[in-house]
């Protein structure tokens, strides 16, 4: 997968050049390309905003500016995903989506975010999603990007050690994860659940699946709403 970011503060990509994903990179797995939106600036001060037609308090992203990026950075085809407090929910089922793409372009807003015409004009010529990666107030697109790139990168394979583990993660099968333990076998008098030493794998599968329904149940009972009908079996008893 190839991956550009069109950002006005390319340092704030830095991390995806860190850990995880950049091994990833160094092993040819993704190729990350962060461009400076101010590349494209022709006048003195490198401007990219605007006041707001209308009025209205801050300032909005130039189209000139921005439709010159895109027209080079999309000049090959790719799916442009806008990071916005207006967007689709992005979702693990947006991970998946996403990560079965050949090539992503991250537009990062900032100020009141970039002029409407450059989203219409370029869902002319390729796919656009406006994404949203939750309901608040950011400064700008970028940290939304690195949120976004984390979990869609993750499930490209080869990326995680352990294949299986993003089979089991939370929402992979639309629940909450249930919790986990590690040695020692008891902290500050805590001790770890008993059926987790049990060595009894069908009894610890049915116990983890109980703690996933009854978390979900009481922290998120939208997922539990959102499941399809065969989800739960005669087994799940959501407590
Ligand atoms: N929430 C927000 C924002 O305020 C600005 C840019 C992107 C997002 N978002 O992706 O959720």
């Amino acid at each position: 997968m190839r991956i550009d970011v069109v950002t006005i503060f390319p340092e704030y990509l830095e991390p995806l050049r860190a850990a995880l994903l950049g091994r990833a990179i160094e092993r040819g797995l993704i190729e990350v390309d962060v461009h400076d939106l101010r590349d494209w600036t022709h006048d003195v001060h490198r401007s990219v905003d605007d006041s707001p037609y209308g009025g209205g308090p801050g300032m909005v992203m130039k189209p000139q500016i921005w439709g010159a990026a895109l027209d080079e950075v999309c000049a090959t085809p790719a799916r442009l995903i806008v990071p916005s407090p207006a967007g689709r929910p992005f979702t693990q089922a947006m991970a998946h989506e996403l990560a079965a793409e050949p090539r992503l372009v991250f537009a990062c807003g900032r100020y009141e975010g970039i002029d409407q015409r450059v989203i219409d004009d370029a869902a002319t010529r390729m796919p656009v999603d406006e994404v949203s990666i939750g309901d608040y107030v950011l400064i700008g697109g970028e940290v939304a990007v690195l949120v976004m790139v984390e979990a869609i990168v993750r499930l490209l394979p080869g990326v995680l050690g352990n294949q299986l583990s993003h089979e089991q993660d939370s929402f992979s099968d639309g629940l909450l994860e249930g919790p986990s333990y590690t040695r020692p076998e008891v902290w500050r008098g805590l001790a770890v659940p008993e059926v987790l030493r049990s060595g009894n794998h069908a009894l610890i599968d049915r116990w983890r699946r109980d703690q996933a329904l009854a978390r979900t149940y009481e922290r998120r009972p939208d997922l539990l709403a959102a499941l399809p009908e065969d989800a739960l079996d005669q087994h799940d008893h959501a407590v």
